[in-house]
C-alpha cells in the first residue's frame, strides 16, 4: 500500500480562505476589524522567520497585525506590561507569547497573564481546564489543525484507536483530550513508554509529536492507519557545491517506510505546519466573535 498524502498545506490555504470571509463579514456587518499581536523576546532566528510568517498571513486574511519585538535581556516585568496593556488593548483579539522565552523568565508566569479569551494558543491553564473537562475553549493550534485533517481525511473519528506519541503541555496532551472528546481510545506513549512499537502497532491514528528526527518506523504502523507527523526537525544533509553545509526538514517518522504501509500520512514540511499557522488565525477570528458576542464560525473551532 502507498499511503494517500495529506496535503497541508492546500488544507491550510482553505483554511485561512474561510477565515478571510469571516473577516470581511465581520468588517463589513459590525465594522470591526480582528486583530492578533504576537510578542517575541530575542531574535533566535527559528523564531523571526515564524513570527514573520504569521504577521504576513494575518494582514493576507485581513486582519491586523500587531508585534512586539522585545530585547532578550527584558524584564519579567517588563514582559508583563507587554502583556496586560495587550489584554486592555480593545483592538487586540488574540496573543501569542512566542515559546520559547529565555531561561530568565517564566514561560508559565507570562501564558498565565494572558486574558484567557485572547489566549490564542489554548495554553492558558483555563483554557486547558476548559478543554480537559469539554468546555469552550480556545484550542492549541497544532493539536487543532491536526484533529482538523484527521476529520477531513477519516469522517467520523468515533471508537477508533488512537496513539499520541509525546506528552507536552502544547501537543501530546492537548491532542490527546481532542481525539478523547470525539470518542477515541487514547494512549498517551513517549519516550519512555515499554517497547513502543508494538503500542503503535496498535494504532488506526498515529499522532507523532516527540521531536525525534525520523523515530517512528513503517514496521511500527499498522497497515491503513493514518499518520499525523507533528515534528518539524532540521538535519544535515551533507554539504552544497561550495563546501557549506546543507540541512533539510524531516518529520518524527521515517516518511518513506512509514508512507510505505500507512493508508494516509502528512509530510513534513507541508503538512502540520502550515495548519499550525491557518489555526491561529482561525482562533483569533473566534476569539473575536466571542467577545463581541456574535456566532463563531462554523468549521474553524473543535
Ligand atoms: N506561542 C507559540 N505558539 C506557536 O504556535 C509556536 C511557538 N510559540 N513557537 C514556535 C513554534 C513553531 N511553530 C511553527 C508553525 C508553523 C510552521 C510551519 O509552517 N512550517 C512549515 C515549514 C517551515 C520551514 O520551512 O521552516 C511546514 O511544516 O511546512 C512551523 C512551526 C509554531 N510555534
Amino acid at each position: 500500500m502507498t499511503a494517500t498524502v495529506i496535503d497541508g498545506k492546500a488544507f491550510a490555504a482553505k483554511v485561512r480562505g474561510q477565515v478571510a470571509e469571516h473577516v470581511a463579514r465581520l468588517k463589513e456587518v459590525h465594522g470591526i476589524t480582528p486583530g492578533l499581536a504576537v510578542v517575541l523576546v530575542g531574535e533566535d532566528p527559528a523564531s523571526q522567520v515564524y513570527v514573520r510568517s504569521k504577521g504576513k498571513m494575518t494582514v493576507e486574511v485581513g486582519m491586523a497585525s500587531f508585534e512586539h519585538r522585545l530585547a532578550i535581556d527584558t524584564s519579567e516585568a517588563d514582559l508583563l506590561k507587554v502583556v496586560h496593556d495587550l489584554n486592555n488593548d480593545p483592538a487586540v483579539h488574540g496573543i501569542l507569547v512566542q515559546l520559547p522565552l529565555p531561561d530568565h523568565l517564566d514561560s508559565d508566569l507570562v501564558i498565565n497573564a494572558i486574558d484567557p479569551a485572547k489566549d490564542v494558543d489554548g495554553f492558558h491553564i483555563s483554557n486547558v481546564g476548559l478543554l480537559g473537562t469539554g468546555q469552550k475553549s480556545m484550542v492549541p493550534c497544532t493539536p487543532l489543525g491536526s484533529l482538523m485533517m484527521l476529520r477531513d481525511h477519516l469522517g467520523s473519528l468515533s471508537g477508533k484507536s488512537a496513539v499520541v506519541i509525546g506528552r507536552s503541555n502544547i501537543v501530546g496532551k492537548p491532542m490527546a483530550q481532542l481525539l478523547l472528546n470525539d470518542s477515541c481510545t487514547v494512549t498517551i506513549a513517549h519516550s519512555r513508554t515499554a517497547d513502543l512499537p508494538s503500542v503503535v502497532r496498535q494504532a488506526d491514528i498515529v499522532v507523532a509529536a516527540v521531536g525525534r528526527p525520523q523515530m517512528v518506523q513503517g514496521d511500527w504502523i499498522k497497515p491503513g492507519a493514518t499518520v499525523i507527523d507533528v515534528g518539524i526537525n532540521r538535519i544535515d544533509a551533507g554539504t552544497k557545491d561550495d563546501g557549506s553545509p546543507k540541512t533539510r526538514l524531516v518529520g518524527d517518522c521515517d516518511y518513506d517506510s512509514c508512507a510505505a504501509v500507512a493508508g494516509a500520512i502528512t509530510p513534513v514540511p507541508g503538512g502540520v505546519g502550515p495548519m499550525t499557522i491557518a489555526c491561529l488565525l482561525a482562533n483569533t477570528v473566534t476569539a473575536c466573535c466571542r467577545a463581541n458576542g456574535l456566532a463563531e464560525p462554523e468549521g474553524l473551532t473543535a
